[in-house]
């Protein structure tokens, strides 16, 4: 069997608002991300993961955020599109996983949903998918409260 393997890493700034979205769930939250998009940064990571393993460029190559059809999108619609990619190349997934770093919201009791989520939108059962969560031990920008960050890598496998 043949198999690519690619990463991701993403960070988006807190600003004004009531919820972030991460792996397409939305959370309550004292902040915002601010972004052209949703700021959805497991799924900017995921997408760069995928786009990286087939040696596609990234994720601003596929969605300039000058485009103003990105505007506030859901970002679900971006890791669709990768997987159409991915489906179109001759590889399915084999496994992906996320870590998000930040002090805060917490990540844990979301992760199922998350799973859920990223599960559906990459057409694979939920034991392929894993979200895990880390702080900083407030060290850094994360550490401060200052964004979120996540980092995501995946295997695909040839068809
Ligand atoms: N945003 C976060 C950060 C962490 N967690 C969970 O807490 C555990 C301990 O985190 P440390 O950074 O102190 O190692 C971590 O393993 C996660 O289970 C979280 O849910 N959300
Ligand atoms: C997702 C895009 C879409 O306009 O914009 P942002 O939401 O700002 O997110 P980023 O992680 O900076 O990736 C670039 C763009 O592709």
């Amino acid at each position: 069997m043949s198999f690519r393997i690619g990463n991701g890493f993403d960070v988006h700034a807190f600003g004004a608002g009531d919820h972030v979205t991460l792996g397409g769930v939305r959370i309550a939250h004292s902040y915002g991300l601010v972004a052209h998009s949703d700021g959805d940064v497991v799924i900017h990571a995921l997408c760069d993961a995928i786009f990286g393993a087939l040696a596609l460029g990234d994720i601003g190559k596929h969605f300039p955020p000058s485009d103003e059809r990105w505007r506030d999108a859901d970002s679900r619609q971006f890791l669709r599109h990768a997987v159409l990619l991915m489906t179109q190349h001759g590889y399915a997934l084999g496994n992906a996983d996320v870590t998000v770093i930040c002090e805060s919201p917490k990540i844990g009791p979301h992760a199922q949903a998350m799973r859920e989520n990223l599960a559906a939108d990459l057409e694979c059962e939920l034991g392929r998918i894993s979200v895990k969560a880390t702080t900083t031990e407030k060290l850094g920008f994360t550490g401060r409260g200052e964004g979120v960050a996540a980092q995501a890598c995946v295997l695909l496998e040839r068809r």
